[in-house]
């Protein structure tokens, strides 16, 4: 039986700039240093040049450096500067894997072109050993301005870092990352092992090509190795699909736990996302995106779908479950920014504003109270009265509507507003008529011909929640002939995926119609609100299991790991799977600290947190139990 171990650690050579920290010192010491100089951009912009010209190999290094300097107008003040700016510059998966740092101190190795100036306060910070770092030194003159370099320092020179590795001559395995040629030359002499190409701030294609191994961030880096590590799989391997252009506070929240994060500001249609979809863990998407059964056929790794937005119709709930793909959205984010545009789109229809101000435009001025009404004291209809609905009445009664509402659910109302037993005794009493239903298949034409005929004449209609809910043929008709005498539109049957496509319906140019597109929720407090909110909930998802506030997934709130490793066990709902799982646990001997089951009509969820110490052969039972949909470790 083999117990799930890991390895000792070899000697890892670490490069220090765009390795280490993301950025390269002696550009941001020129930045520093140029600062308010009339030619800083061009200056930064020609030692970044030459940079990264030795970094791929184009050019003697040794050269590049000493132009490099020449260039730099720094002195010792600016280095307490880039010190500081480093210290906040640190790769990710470094700081993140401080533990295996300060405990493998001994094996690890700085080997830089850098300056040990700026490179040893800021790499001791994470526990490397100061007389492990190997780097330049600054040559300053009396008055502590940078004139030069140590040109006895082998590091100045060509073949630099080969010299250092050899005079140091490890006893054992020597591992070296970093982004340049020159890291990858301690691999071709032969003097390192391995050579890891880390891509976690930069790719070099050169060096990409001749690399045998690329670590996407130190954690890759660990886990390939299996060393002790702070992410049980790293990260950098799991993609995430942004799709729709959702809040930028997204992505930063993806990229600071280190994923892999791509971002795309249109939506994609079903044959581009089945072929994008292949390799994505996490998919973030809006309400533009269909993730039909056919989209999850492709998607072979998918464990978890963001909606960031509050409708989730878009999504096929019921087979992302049956896969043990966990679905979130955005509840409450955007119910606000719906009913402003609602409540300000009821007063400009109900007094005719759109069409007086298209024909001031054209420079006719129509003065008159004729088909301008107040909306104090009119009856506003709400066809569904969930978080939209509600939260419209309230704000519709303090000004002086009243408000009647028809929900097929049973709901108790809110301030005055009063429930009807039927959509027709709805449509019947209604001045103002607004759909919030959700965009359930069966909303469907919920309003059509029939609907609008039962309607009063001369009513305002608005839909605010999704397109297919009413028949925009019937609608057309009822503008056209009067019935609704305005109507306020913002979502359709068809909608262009990005804003390059042009939009057509038969609602174009009728008149006192607001035509808006999909922009209910698309303010900045609710996109960034939900930029927050839904990627924390992937996010609990992915590192902790908890599945509180998924829309089709057993809900489980689990408490923090702590010194156990977690089970993540997601099978088909079928009896007795717990009851397996258990004689696993107890013929492996295996000690439980903490388990946890909830299921819903098609899956179970089961988290078990065991003591480590574990086999793999246990792992693989686990696995293989009938009905296993997925599985997975945290620790
Ligand atoms: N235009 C936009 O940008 C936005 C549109 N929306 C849409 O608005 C919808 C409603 O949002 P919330 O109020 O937050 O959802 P919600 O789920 O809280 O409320 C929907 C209500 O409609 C009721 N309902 C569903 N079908 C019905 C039917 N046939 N007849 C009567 N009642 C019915 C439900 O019972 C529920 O009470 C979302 O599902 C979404 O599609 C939401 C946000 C922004
Ligand atoms: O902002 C979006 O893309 C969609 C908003 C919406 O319709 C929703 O939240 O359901």
């Amino acid at each position: 039986m083999s117990i799930l171990t890991l390895n000792p650690a070899p000697y890892i050579i670490i490069d220090f700039d765009s390795t280490f920290t993301k950025v390269e010192g002696l550009d941001e010491l020129a930045i520093i240093a140029l600062k308010g100089h009339p030619e800083q951009d061009q200056i930064v912009q020609k030692i970044s040049d030459l940079t990264n010209k030795g970094m791929n190999g184009e050019m003697s290094f040794a050269d590049g450096l000493r132009q490099r300097i020449a260039l730099l107008k720094a002195n010792r003040s600016h280095i307490e500067s880039l010190i500081s700016f480093l210290k906040t510059k640190i790769s990710d998966s470094f700081l993140r894997n401080r533990q295996f740092l300060t405990e493998n101190a001994d094996q690890i190795y700085i080997v830089s072109s850098g300056f040990k100036e700026f490179i040893v306060p800021v790499a001791t910070q994470l526990g490397i050993l100061a007389d492990h770092v190997y780097a330049n030194e600054f040559v300053f003159d009396e008055d502590d301005n940078i004139i030069g370099i140590d040109e006895d320092n082998v590091l100045s020179m060509d073949g630099g870092k080969m010299q250092i590795l050899s005079a140091l001559n490890l006893p054992g395995d020597v591992y070296a990352i970093g982004d340049g040629y020159t890291d990858y030359e301690l691999k071709a002499s032969g003097l390192a092992n391995r050579f890891y190409a880390f891509t976690e701030n930069i790719e070099r294609p050169r060096v990409m090509a001749v690399a045998e191994h690329v670590a996407t961030s130190f954690d890759d880096f660990l886990y390939d190795n299996k060393l002790s590590r702070s992410q049980s799989y790293p990260k950098s391997r799991i993609k995430v699909l942004l799709l729709e252009n959702v809040h930028p506070a997204a992505q930063k929240a993806f990229q600071r736990e280190g994923f892999n994060v791509e971002f795309v500001k249109g939506a994609l249609d079903e044959d581009e996302l089945c072929e994008r979809i292949k390799d994505v863990s996490i998919i973030g998407i809006r309400s533009k995106t269909m993730i039909t059964k056919r989209v999850l056929d492709h998607a072979n790794r998918l464990m978890s779908i963001g909606a960031f937005c509050i409708g989730t119709n878009q999504i096929d709930l019921d087979e992302a479950a049956k896969r043990g793909i966990a679905v979130f959205n955005a509840p409450y984010s955007n119910t606000r920014s719906v009913v402003e545009l609602a409540v300000g789109e009821m007063i400009l229809l109900i007094r005719n504003i759109v069409g007086k101000s298209n024909l001031l435009h054209q420079g006719i001025w129509d003065k008159s109270a004729s088909g301008s009404f107040e909306i104090r004291g009119k009856k506003l209809g709400m066809v569904g009265y969930g978080s939209i609905g509600t939260q419209f009445s309230v704000v519709a009664e303090a000004l002086g509507m009243e408000v009647y509402f028809y929900d097929e659910v049973e709901k108790l109302s809110i301030g005055n507003a009063r429930k009807l037993n039927s959509l027709e005794d709805l449509l019947a009493i209604s001045d103002v008529i607004s759909m919030h239903v959700d965009g359930r298949k069966e909303n469907t034409n919920l309003i059509g011909k029939r609907e609008f005929d039962l309607m009063k004449d001369g009513v305002i209609f608005m839909n605010l929640s999704r397109g297919h809910v009413v028949d925009i043929h019937a609608l057309a008709d009822a503008v056209k002939s009067g019935k609704v005498a305005g109507a306020g539109v913002d979502v359709f049957p068809k909608e262009p995926k990005t804003n390059n496509e042009m939009f057509e319906s038969e609602l174009l140019g009728l008149p006192n119609v607001i035509l808006t597109p999909h922009i209910g929720g698309s303010t900045e407090e609710a996109q960034e609100n939900i930029g927050h909110f839904v990627p924390s909930k992937l996010l609990e998802f992915m590192n902790n299991g908890s599945s509180y506030g998924s829309v089709n997934f057993p809900e489980v709130q689990l408490p923090k790991l702590k010194d156990s490793h977690r089970l993540l066990h997601i099978h088909a709902n079928v009896p007795g799977v717990l009851a397996k799982l258990n004689h696993i646990f107890g013929k492996n001997n295996i000690n439980i600290t903490g388990q946890y089951l909830k299921t819903n009509e098609h899956i179970g969820y089961v988290i078990v947190d065991i003591e480590k110490g574990y086999t793999e052969e246990f792992i693989q039972e686990v696995k293989e139990i009938e009905g296993t949909i997925r599985f997975r470790m945290l620790y």
